[in-house]
């Protein structure tokens, strides 16, 4: 069977709002029964400035989840590599066959920077920073959105399942449908899905409501997301919905079906998680268990070591947490000969303004607390600028008494669940956002309101004070919940719902 071949899933084609896909067809079907497509690869190619490339890991949670779920099931991977016009032959690494995406330095600009970081995400975060609304950033996520789909329905087999990833590519799904109406297409997006008061502000609104509905089955971490897709896919494009069980979201979560035409849309909450069980063991190792007292002493043997881990983005409230820090020493709470904070930050999208503005604002204050507080070998604040290694990574979670978790605004946050996996030995606190996606599994984290200043100061004393015993209780509580719920179950509930009953099996 050809691609043009009609299936039951291209029904739609006389519908409201799907141009006719049958006109629309190429005869390009590749060989991949299962592809993940998401805006980067996960490796990323870098150019060193003596001419060499070499492929580094990519950043972020997307990433690190989806990588397990395809090494498992010998799929393939659609993405951009990295940096502009790098267009390398489909390869394989670690098992898993990736394909390119080129951008062009311009596409960059408009599509990634622009579109998808200057006005989805800060829209999508509550408006932390001002969304931008251009025009030419559009067209450039159309065009880019475009190229997506023709190098998917190149790379898929005939009846293939397509897993598309997050808000870089929201009109994929739509698009793709058009070229390949024999996939099953799934979409899942990682950030927050807003409300209809701050969605209705996007000039392109109604397109990318349409743009999703491309999809067979539309997953979100949080029962909120899927509630307020279900309201504007009725409002906007005024297709009839209705809640109902989809059959294998999480159990109690929020579900429900988008007529559109002929055909159903299933909406879902499937909250991410990570490859607990790996991480957990590897944080048993004797490698990692020296690492973390060899950290404590390079810091000096600090009676309270505190730790955030987060890409330097201003959703995370970096900012938060060491003002918090700042005032809690300054009103004599926490002792400053007795603290150690080592913040990791990694680089993330620099070339945008509000990340410059954010970095200088948090190096600012290092500097400022740094400056008031600390003493010769022995700064309150160690701040590391760079990304480190897994293993080093995994040490510094074990060797943190507190770990903090402060975002104003974030879809899930993985950080959070990575230091409950590698907190092995059962002795350390969580102090969590609210506003995070993860609170709502890690209900015994030591939680808070990253908008009210005192009681984030409050939340951290509470974890610095607690009762050793209530303290060791809350983390066991949260570890069977993390231990439980690994990213493998939330890839097989999604891929079940979404029909690819092998695949999900596979895992
Ligand atoms: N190896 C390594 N991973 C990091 C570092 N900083 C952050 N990460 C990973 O990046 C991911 C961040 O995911 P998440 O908390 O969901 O936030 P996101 O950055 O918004 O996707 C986690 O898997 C972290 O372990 C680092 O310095 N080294
Ligand atoms: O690709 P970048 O622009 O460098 O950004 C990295 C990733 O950041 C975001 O991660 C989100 O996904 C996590 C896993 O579901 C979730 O825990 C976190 O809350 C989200 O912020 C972004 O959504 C990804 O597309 C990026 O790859």
């Amino acid at each position: 069977m050809t691609a043009n071949a009609a299936t039951p899933n291209d029904t739609s084609t006389a519908t409201r709002g799907e141009s006719a896909p049958r006109s629309t067809l190429t005869s390009n079907v590749g060989h991949a029964d299962f592809v993940v497509v998401a805006n980067r690869l996960p490796i990323d190619l870098e150019r060193r400035p003596d001419g060499t490339e070499v492929w580094k890991r990519s950043p972020g949670g997307l990433v690190t989840a989806l990588e397990s779920v395809l090494q498992a099931s010998s799929g393939a991977w659609v993405g951009w590599p990295g940096v502009p016009d790098a267009n390398p032959e489909p390869f394989e690494a670690d098992g898993i066959e990736l394909h390119s995406v080129p951008l062009s330095a311009q596409e960059i600009e408009y599509y990634y920077e622009g579109f998808s970081n200057g006005t989805l995400w800060p829209l999508f975060h509550d408006v932390i920073v001002q969304p931008e609304y251009h025009r030419h950033w559009w067209s450039a996520y159309v065009e880019v959105n475009r190229r997506f789909a023709e190098t998917v329905a190149a790379a898929t087999a005939e009846q293939g399942t397509v897993w598309v990833q997050d808000y870089q590519l929201l009109l994929l799904p739509k698009m793709l449908r058009q070229i390949r109406p024999d996939l099953n297409i799934g979409f899942f997006q990682h950030i927050p899905f807003p409300p209809v008061e701050l969605f209705m502000q996007l000039p392109w609104r109604t397109e990318i409501i349409e743009g999703m509905l491309g999809a067979d089955l539309v997953g979100f971490h949080l029962p909120g997301g899927v509630e307020n897709f279900l309201y504007l896919a009725s409002r906007l494009s005024g297709y009839e919905t209705s809640r109902r069980s989809i059959g294998t979201a999480r159990k109690g979560s929020r579900s429900g079906v988008v007529q559109v035409g002929f055909r159903e849309v299933k909406v879902g909450a499937f909250p991410i998680s990570i490859a607990s069980g790996k991480i957990s063991e590897r944080s048993k190792s004797k490698e990692v268990r020296q690492r973390s007292k060899e950290i404590r002493k390079e810091l000096g043997n600090p009676k309270l070591l505190m730790l955030g881990v987060d890409r330097l983005d201003y959703t995370k409230g970096i900012d938060v947490r060491l003002r918090a820090l700042e005032e809690l020493i300054a009103e004599g709470r926490i002792g400053a000969s007795d603290v150690s904070l080592v913040q990791i930050a990694t680089p993330s999208r620099e070339r945008v303004e509000q990340y410059q503005t954010m970095r200088t604002s948090i190096e600012h204050a290092v500097g400022r607390i740094n400056g008031l507080y600390g003493t010769i070998g022995h700064p309150i604040v160690t701040y590391l600028h760079r990304p480190v290694p897994q293993a080093e990574l995994l040490a510094f979670y074990r060797s943190a008494d507190v770990m903090l978790v402060t975002p104003i605004r974030d879809g899930m946050n993985l950080v959070a669940k990575e230091y409950v996996a590698a907190t092995v030995d059962g002795d350390g606190a969580l102090v969590l956002s609210e506003f995070t996606g993860a609170a709502a599994e890690l209900r015994r984290a030591y939680k808070c309101n990253p908008h009210d200043l005192d009681g984030v100061k409050d939340a951290i004393e509470l974890a610095v004070g607690d009762d050793p015993e209530e303290r060791r209780r809350r983390m066991t509580t949260l570890r069977r919940q993390v231990l439980t719920n690994d990213v493998t179950r939330w890839a097989r509930q999604f891929l079940k719902a979404l029909g690819g009953e092998e695949l999900s099996a596979k895992l």
